[in-house]
C-alpha cells in the first residue's frame, strides 16, 4: 500500500509508504485520499497525523510523473486543499525531507512538528519548476513575502530548527516526530482550526511590496540569467498579495503551465536523474555499482595543504571522517593549519545555527610534517604541485609507510594516473580523485580509474564521494580526463576569435548571455594564464624549446594561436596578476575591466600577420565555442573515457558553470539537433582544416545516420558503435 493508516487512541496516523523517498506519486495520493476519507468518517477519529514511512515525511511530487497523464489524476493541490478543509485537525509529522510537494503537503495540515535533523523546502526551482501545489500561495501567508521568497527562489533545504525560526514549522524535536504529533494532535482536538487553514488568509500589502518584487525580479534575471523558474515563482507569490487564495493558484497553473512550455524544466529534471544515474557506474570489465562492495573509511590523510588540500581536509572532517594533514615544511603547515581551522570554524558555526553540536558532527585534524604518522590510515588524497616526478616521490614515500591495503588517490588535474601508480607496490589501490575549487564547495568529483584500478577501490572512492556530499563522476585516465579536456578545443576557438577580430569581451558576453556563467577569457583570468602556459612550454609548444623556423601561427601543421603565450611573457598572468585578457584594479582584483592595452595588441597582431579583421556574429561566436565542446564530449564518449553522455552533462553541469537549465553541452546538442551540430563543425572543418579538434567526430556522424536518436539511447548506441570502431 502506497500509505497506511493505524489508530493511535483517537489519532489516526496515516502513514506515505512508497520507497525510496516517499515521493507523492499517483499511487501515493489515491491512497492519501482514501486513507484521509476514511479517517474523517470515521467517528472514533478525533485529530489525524499524516507521516512518512523510513524516516522520511516526502520528497515531494514524482519528478518522473511530470510528462506522463498521472499528473492528471487527483492533483496534489486538490488533496491539499481536502486535507486542509479538514474539520479535525492534522498535524504534519516530519523527519527526514519535507521537500516541494511534500512541504506544500505539510502546509496544507493545520500543525506542523518535525524532528531536528529533517529539512523542509521547495527546491522546485532546481528543477526548472515551480511550487504548484499551492507552495507559492501558502507559505507567504504563512511568513510574509520576503522570506518566502528567499525559501522559494534558492530552492535551499532549511534546517528544521531555522524552520521554526521563520515559523514555517510549529514545534521541533529531538526525538521521533510522529510521536510529538500525536501528542499536539491530541492537544488540538476539538480547537477552532479556521487560522490554521493559510489558504484562508490573506498576504498583507505595504506600499512597498510591487516596488520589493520587481526589484527581486531584476535580481533574479542577473543572478540567473536565462533561468525562468525563478522569474516564475516572484510572479507566482505577486500573485498572492491582497488576493484571493483561488486568484493565487489560478496564475500558479498558468505560470507552470508557461514553464513547461519553455523546454527548461525537462532540460534541468534530466540534470536531476543524470546526478542521479552517473552513481550506478559501470566499468568496461563489467564490474557494476551494485555488484562491488566499498570499503570503509574511517581515517583518511591529505597531503600538501594548498589551494586543494585545505578543502579536501575540511571536506572529509565535515563528513565525520578525522584527517591527518600533512606539509612539506612548518612554514607551510602553519599556514595550511590555519586555513583550515578558518574553514572548521565558518562550518562549526554553520551546525550552531542549525541547532547541532560540531563536536559531533566534525572530525578532528591533525597536522604532521611526518609521513611516518601515515601509517594505519585507511585513505591518502595526494594534493601537491602538478609534477608527475614530485607526485611520484610522494607515492613512492606512502608505498613504505601506509599499510599495504591503504587506498592511494591523487588530486591531479590531469596527469597520467598510471604512471603515478607504477612506482607503488599495488597500483590496483591507486585511483584519481579531481576535486574542484574550492573543494569545500564545489559539488563535482572526477573519478579517475586507471588500468589497473580495481572495482573495490572505484566502489570505495565513488562512495567516499557520495559521503563527502559531491556528485562523483567515474572517467577514464586520458590526458586531462573529461572536464579539462574539454575546455581545449573550446579556449582554442576562443583564441582564434580574438584573431579573426573579435575583443575578449565579445566572445565573453556571448557565452555569459547563454548562460555559463564566466566567459573563457574571464575564466581564463582567474584560473591564472600561467598554468596553461606551464603546460604549453613542458609540450615544447613554446619557450625555447620550439624548433628554429616554426611559423608562428602553426605547431605540428595545424593551427596555433601565440596570443596567450604573448600575455603570459609579460607577466599577464590575470587576476592574480592585475592583468590577462582584462585589466583588474589591482593584483587579485575581481572586477575585469577591459584593457585598450589588449585591443592595441591584438591590432598590431592582425596587421602583422596579414589577418583580414572579421568580427563574428553572436551565431558564429555561441556555435563555434560550443559546438567544439560537444564534438569533443564525443570524441570522450568514442574512447570510451565517459560512459554516457549524462557523464559529460554532469561534470559540465557542476563543474564549469553551465548553465543547468540547458541539461548539459550533450543535452544541449540533442536540442539543437545533431544534424545541424554536424552540418556547423564540417563546414568550419573545410574552412578550416588545420583544425583537427573541429573534424566531426566519428560518433556524431554515427548518430546523425542512425536518424538522431533521443539522448536516452545514445548509451546503447555508443556502446554498440564503439565496439565497431
Ligand atoms: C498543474 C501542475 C501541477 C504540478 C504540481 C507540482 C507540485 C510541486 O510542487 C512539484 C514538486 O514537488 S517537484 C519535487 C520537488 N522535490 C525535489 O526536488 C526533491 C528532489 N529530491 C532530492 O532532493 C533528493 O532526492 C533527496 C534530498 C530527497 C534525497 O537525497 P538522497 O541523496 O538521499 O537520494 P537520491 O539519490 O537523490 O534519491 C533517491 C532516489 O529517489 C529518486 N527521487 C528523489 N526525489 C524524487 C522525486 N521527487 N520524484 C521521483 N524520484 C525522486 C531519485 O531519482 C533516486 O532514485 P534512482 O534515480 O532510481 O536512484
Ligand atoms: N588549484 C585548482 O583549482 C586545482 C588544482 N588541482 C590539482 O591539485 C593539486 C594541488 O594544486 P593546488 O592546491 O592548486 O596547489 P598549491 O600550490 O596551492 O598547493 C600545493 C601544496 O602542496 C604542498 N607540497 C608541495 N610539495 C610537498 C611535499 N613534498 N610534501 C607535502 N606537501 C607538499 C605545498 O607546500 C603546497 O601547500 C595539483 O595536482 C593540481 O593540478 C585540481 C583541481 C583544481
Amino acid at each position: 500500500m502506497a500509505a497506511t493508516r493505524s489508530l493511535s487512541h483517537t489519532v489516526a496516523v496515516i502513514t506515505i509508504n512508497y520507497p525510496p523517498v516517499n515521493a507523492l506519486s499517483s499511487p501515493v495520493r489515491h491512497a492519501l485520499i482514501k486513507e484521509f476519507g476514511e479517517a474523517t468518517k470515521d467517528p472514533s477519529v478525533k485529530a489525524i497525523v499524516l507521516a512518512g514511512a523510513n524516516g522520511k515525511f516526502s520528497a515531494g511530487a514524482d519528478i518522473r510523473e511530470f510528462s506522463t497523464s498521472a499528473l492528471k489524476t487527483i492533483s496534489l493541490e486538490d488533496m491539499n486543499e481536502t486535507i486542509e478543509a479538514s474539520r479535525k485537525p492534522v498535524v504534519a509529522a516530519i523527519e527526514g525531507v519535507a521537500l516541494g510537494g511534500g512541504l506544500e503537503l505539510a502546509l496544507a495540515c493545520h500543525y506542523r512538528v518535525a524532528n531536528v535533523q529533517s529539512r523542509v523546502g521547495l527546491p522546485e526551482v532546481l528543477i526548472g519548476i515551480l511550487p504548484a501545489a499551492g507552495g507559492t500561495q501558502r507559505l507567504p501567508r504563512l511568513i510574509g513575502v520576503p522570506a518566502a521568497l528567499d525559501v522559494i527562489i534558492r530552492g535551499r533545504h532549511v534546517p528544521a530548527t531555522e524552520a521554526l525560526q521563520l515559523g514555517i514549522i510549529d514545534e521541533v524535536v529531538q526525538g521521533n516526530a510522529v510521536n510529538a504529533a500525536i501528542l499536539l494532535a491530541r492537544k488540538v482536538i476539538g480547537s477552532n482550526l479556521d487560522k490554521r487553514r493559510l489558504s484562508t488568509n490573506y498576504v498583507p500589502s505595504n506600499p512597498n511590496m510591487e516596488s520589493f518584487l520587481d526589484t527581486a525580479v531584476e535580481k533574479a534575471k542577473k543572478q540567473f540569467r536565462g533561468a525562468q523558474a525563478p522569474i516564475a515563482c516572484i510572479e507566482a507569490v505577486r500573485a498572492s498579495v491582497q488576493k484571493p487564495y483561488k486568484h493565487g493558484i489560478e496564475k500558479e497553473r498558468q505560470l507552470f503551465t508557461s514553464l513547461w512550455a519553455t523546454g527548461q524544466p525537462q532540460a534541468q529534471q534530466y540534470a536531476f536523474f543524470s546526478e542521479r544515474n552517473v552513481a550506478k557506474w559501470t566499468h568496461p570489465s563489467g564490474g557494476r555499482w551494485d555488484t562491488v562492495t566499498p570499503k570503509p573509511v574511517r581515517t583518511a590523510a591529505v597531503i600538501g595543504l594548498g589551494t586543494m588540500g585545505r578543502g579536501i581536509a575540511t571536506s572529509l572532517a565535515k563528513a565525520n571522517i578525522p584527517v591527518i594533514a600533512l606539509e612539506q615544511d612548518a612554514q607551510q603547515l602553519e599556514i595550511g593549519k590555519k586555513a583550515v581551522n578558518g574553514l572548521l570554524e565558518r562550518e562549526a558555526e554553520k551546525l550552531l545555527k542549525q541547532g547541532l553540536a560540531p563536536g559531533t558532527v566534525l572530525a578532528p585534524v591533525h597536522f604532521t610534517l611526518h609521513f611516518a604518522e601515515l601509517r594505519d590510515v585507511d585513505l591518502v588524497i595526494e594534493a601537491v604541485y602538478e609534477n608527475t616526478e614530485l607526485k611520484k616521490e610522494i607515492f613512492r614515500k606512502l608505498k613504505s609507510v601506509c599499510k599495504p591495503d591503504a587506498f592511494l588517490c591523487t588530486n591531479t588535474s590531469g596527469l597520467n594516473i598510471d604512471e603515478i601508480a607504477a612506482v607503488t607496490n599495488h597500483p590496483d589501490l591507486v585511483i584519481g580523485t579531481h576535486f574542484f575549487s574550492p573543494a569545500n564547495i564545489m559539488r563535482l568529483l572526477e573519478v579517475v580509474r586507471g588500468q589497473q584500478t580495481s572495482l573495490t577501490t572505484i566502489a570505495t572512492a565513488m562512495t567516499l564521494g557520495k559521503t563527502l556530499g559531491k556528485v562523483s563522476v567515474l572517467v577514464g585516465n586520458c590526458p586531462l580526463f573529461v572536464g579539462n579536456r574539454l575546455l581545449g578545443p573550446y579556449v582554442d576557438q576562443a583564441n582564434y576569435l580574438l584573431e579573426e577580430g573579435c575583443y575578449p569581451e565579445d566572445v565573453d558576453k556571448v557565452l555569459e548571455d547563454f548562460g555559463i556563467t564566466m566567459g573563457p577569457f574571464r575564466m581564463m583570468d582567474l584560473a591564472g594564464l600561467d598554468v596553461g602556459w606551464r603546460a604549453r612550454t613542458e609540450k615544447g609548444l613554446t619557450g625555447n624549446k620550439v624548433l628554429h623556423g616554426t611559423p608562428a601561427r602553426q605547431r605540428l601543421g595545424n593551427r596555433y594561436s601565440p596570443l596567450p603565450d604573448m600575455l603570459c611573457e609579460l607577466g599577464r598572468f590575470g587576476q592574480k596578476t592585475g592583468k590577462g585578457w582584462y585589466l583588474y584594479d589591482k593584483p587579485g582584483g575581481r572586477i575585469a575591466h577591459p584593457d585598450p592595452w589588449v585591443k592595441d595588441v591584438l591590432h598590431k597582431y592582425r596587421n602583422t600577420h596579414h589577418i583580414k579583421q572579421r568580427p563574428a556574429s553572436p551565431e558564429v561566436i555561441l556555435e563555434r565555442c560550443v559546438y567544439a565542446l560537444i564534438n569533443e564530449g564525443f570524441r570522450v564518449l568514442e574512447d570510451g573515457i565517459a560512459s554516457g553522455p549524462e557523464d559529460i552533462d554532469v561534470i559540465y553541469n557542476n563543474g564549469y558553470g553551465w548553465p543547468k537549465y540547458r541539461g548539459g553541452i550533450m543535452y544541449y546538442a540533442s536540442t539543437v539537433g545533431l544534424g545541424k551540430v554536424l552540418d556547423v563543425l564540417e563546414k568550419y572543418h573545410k574552412e578550416h582544416p588545420d583544425v583537427p579538434s573541429m573534424k566531426p567526430a566519428f560518433l556524431l556522424k554515427k548518430l546523425v545516420a542512425v536518424g538522431e536518436p533521443p539522448i536516452k539511447e545514445w548509451r546503447t548506441q555508443v556502446g554498440n558503435l564503439v565496439h565497431k570502431l
